[in-house]
């Protein structure tokens, strides 16, 4: 496993080995001493999958403090643009939202620290996507911002969404609870 920077500290792209054979291909999306050694949690206390249809949008997610959550997804089949934005008042990349293409053949997955909103699009007629998260999912501080209310140019224009999805406020009248802490910003 290999990590890259992105604009948004603290968030990295996660570049998996992919290994090959006759029988298809093997990625290893979690090591704990290896992500000791990068400086990233280990302390995932859930974790999860989805399917999405082609166009099937899904986000912008995150859990509100003290249940927030750092959250690292694989796309396991298909291909998504997943897409981060920084909500973490007095971070450099305040308001940033950068894509990035995940995908089995790829092998790319994203690790997000908390205060960091999370969502993607679907690019494939099946695109399965598998988090892990650092905290037990709270409905009541389950949380979201309108998918076309950050700065991001979409691939999509009318896409499917869930009723939630479609209820999000938007990012401008958003009051993020998130403070940006350079020294654990991967945190
Ligand atoms: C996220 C979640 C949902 N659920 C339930 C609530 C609901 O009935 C059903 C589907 O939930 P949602 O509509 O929120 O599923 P979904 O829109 O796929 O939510 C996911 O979106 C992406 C973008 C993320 O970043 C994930 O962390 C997660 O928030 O599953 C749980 O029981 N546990 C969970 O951890």
């Amino acid at each position: 496993m290999e990590i890259e920077t992105t604009g948004i500290p603290g968030c990295y792209v996660l570049q998996a080995r992919l290994l090959r054979d006759r029988r298809g291909s093997f990625i290893k999306t979690f090591h704990t001493p290896r992500f000791e050694e990068l400086g990233l949690r280990t302390d995932w206390r859930e974790e999860y999958f989805s399917a999405s249809a082609k166009g099937v949008v899904r986000g912008m997610h995150f859990q509100l403090p003290p249940v927030d959550h750092a959250k690292m997804v694989f796309c396991l089949t298909g291909e998504v643009l997943d897409v981060v934005v920084d909500l973490r008042r007095g971070s450099p990349a305040f308001g940033t939202a950068l894509g990035f293409t995940l995908s089995a053949e790829n092998g790319r997955g994203l690790y997000l620290p908390t205060g960091c909103a999370h969502g993607f699009v679907s690019k494939a007629e099946d695109s399965g996507m598998y988090y892990k998260v650092t905290s037990v999912h709270a409905p009541e501080q389950d949380a979201g911002i309108a998918w076309d209310s950050i700065a991001f140019d979409w691939p999509v224009s009318d896409p499917e969404l869930s009723d939630r999805d479609r209820r999000h406020p938007r990012f401008a009248d958003f009051e993020t609870p998130f403070v940006f802490d350079a020294a654990k910003a991967a945190q």
